[in-house]
């Protein structure tokens, strides 16, 4: 009779005959059993392939009676993979070291010479062990994935306009639903916050929501970010990792920045999406998933799946439901209560008494055309309520400054008496302003990943 078998094992022993015997019976119940003499070579075998368990003989010819060699092998199994399944073979009459290693994190012992229905019977209670590892490996990834996400502050998402009012109510209409949600719009203007509260007012809210940045993923790690890998899949593949679909399993995966995914994948996601289940690379056993997808973009998906570069059939996919997010310079309406929102947001964190805005700087801000959305309104009134030693903020607490006037003052300053900070700031300004605020494309222009913009962004301030 065929039996399911699963499982790999590596048995190290320096016993020939003894290897060459465990193999012959083992490989009838167990998908792949490999077999060494010299331990020297279990990191290499370790990365090359994830083992289920390890069988590892105590007592190397070197050092026969203390087990020394077998403790020092064991320490450094568990060193490269601590969720490791190590069952020692010693021998008889040797239950100390067995004992003593088993408090070292070794998971059983076999005597030596065995019986094979008694070695079978440990094997297959391993594998059980090590199955229930991996699972609590991949429910820590998921907890660490809500921990994160109850670590952010929610915040008020702020909006009177006509626009942003459809806004609201088409998520009240869609958020209870699993339907896909595409959300369209310009940097800054508030697409994660928007995910976020489809997320929280789903039937989902109690499970996790995923994020995944899409524009800072280099496009080697697209896959194995999104589908997860087996350990050795590729070079830094050192554990077995589930993937950003995996993690979301029953929450919402929020998928930013979609239209940056390439071409090659746009197949495997809709592949993924259609089939309700991923597949790890380097495997080939798919895994069912249940996920809510929210996507965004700034980019023109339509106009790309015209020029070929976005498959229309993952677009239909992706907007059940469309959210198309108006730029700040299109509902200026909203700016007084926005401004308003985020003077008292920092006069709390700054511990500053800034009660509001300024007619005047009300209606300048009004006439500014924010390429960077409501981030960059955000990160000007930041810097105003730290800057500020007014109660009241006025045009000059923004507008002096080089951020919100960048042409004029870019021409004042010579280049002797510039540091290299400075002049990356310049051509940060220069890109950004080229660009519209669109950072996806002034990092391109500037040589960075969008994070390591975001991150220059935050460090100068602008
Ligand atoms: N309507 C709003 N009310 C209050 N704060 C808002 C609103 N919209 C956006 N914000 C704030 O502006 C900042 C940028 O928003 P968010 O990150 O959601 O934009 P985004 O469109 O996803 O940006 P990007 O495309 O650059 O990733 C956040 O700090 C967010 O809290």
């Amino acid at each position: 009779m065929k039996e399911n078998r699963s499982g790999k094992l590596l048995i190290i022993d320096d016993n020939e005959d003894l290897l060459k015997a465990a193999k012959i019976f083992l490989k009838r119940h167990f998908e792949q059993v490999d077999t060494e003499t010299n331990p020297g070579l279990l990191p290499i075998l370790m990365v090359n392939e994830q083992y289920d368990v390890i069988l590892l003989d105590m007592n190397f010819t070197k050092d026969v009676s203390s087990g020394q060699e077998g403790f020092y092998w064991l320490d450094r199994i568990l060193e490269i993979d601590s969720s490791a399944v190590v069952v020692l073979i010693t021998a008889y009459g040797d239950v100390t070291t067995a004992v003593k290693a088993i408090k070292e994190g070794a998971t059983d012992f076999v005597l030596k010479p065995w019986e094979n229905e008694k070695l079978l019977a440990t094997l297959h209670a391993a594998l059980k062990l090590r199955k229930s590892k991996i699972e609590v490996n991949q429910l820590k990834d998921q907890q660490q994935q809500l921990l994160q996400d109850m670590d952010r502050k929610f915040k008020d998402i702020i909006g009177h306009s006509a626009s942003m009012q459809k806004v609201f109510d088409t998520i009240e209409r869609v958020a209870a639903t699993d339907a896909n949600v595409l959300i369209l719009g310009e940097n800054g203007t508030g697409k994660e916050l928007i995910a976020r509260a489809i997320h929280r007012n789903s039937k989902r809210h109690r499970e996790a929501f995923v994020g995944v940045d899409l524009g800072s993923i280099t496009s080697s790690l697209f896959e194995s970010e999104l589908f997860g890998h087996k350990k050795g899949a590729f070079t830094d593949a050192k554990e077995d990792r589930a993937g950003r679909f995996e993690q979301a399993n029953k929450g919402t995966l929020f998928l930013d920045e979609i239209g940056n995914i390439p071409m090659a994948l746009q197949a495997k996601l809709l592949a993924t999406l259609q089939n309700r289940e991923v597949t790890r690379v380097g495997t080939n056993k798919p895994i069912p998933v249940n996920i809510r997808l929210v996507s965004a973009t700034n980019m023109a998906l339509h106009t790309m799946v015209h020029e070929h570069k976005f498959r229309q059939d993952l677009l239909y996919r992706l907007n059940t439901i469309e959210i198309v997010l108006p730029p700040l310079r299109e509902r200026m309406e909203d700016i007084p209560l926005l401004a308003d929102h985020f003077i008292e947001m920092y006069s709390k964190k700054y511990q500053k008494d800034i009660r509001k805005a300024g007619e005047a700087l009300i209606k300048r801000m009004q006439k500014y055309h924010w390429p960077g959305n409501i981030r960059e309104l955000q990160h000007s009134i930041e810097r105003a309520v730290i800057m500020s030693s007014r109660n009241v903020l006025q045009p000059e607490d923004l507008f002096t400054q080089n951020h919100l006037a960048p042409e004029k003052q870019e021409e004042l300053v010579s280049l002797e008496h510039l540091n290299i900070e400075d002049v990356e700031k310049i051509l940060i300004r220069k890109a950004l302003q080229k660009h519209n605020g669109h950072i996806t494309r002034a990092a391109e222009e500037l040589g960075l990943t969008r994070s390591s913009l975001y991150r220059r962004l935050e460090r100068y301030g602008l």
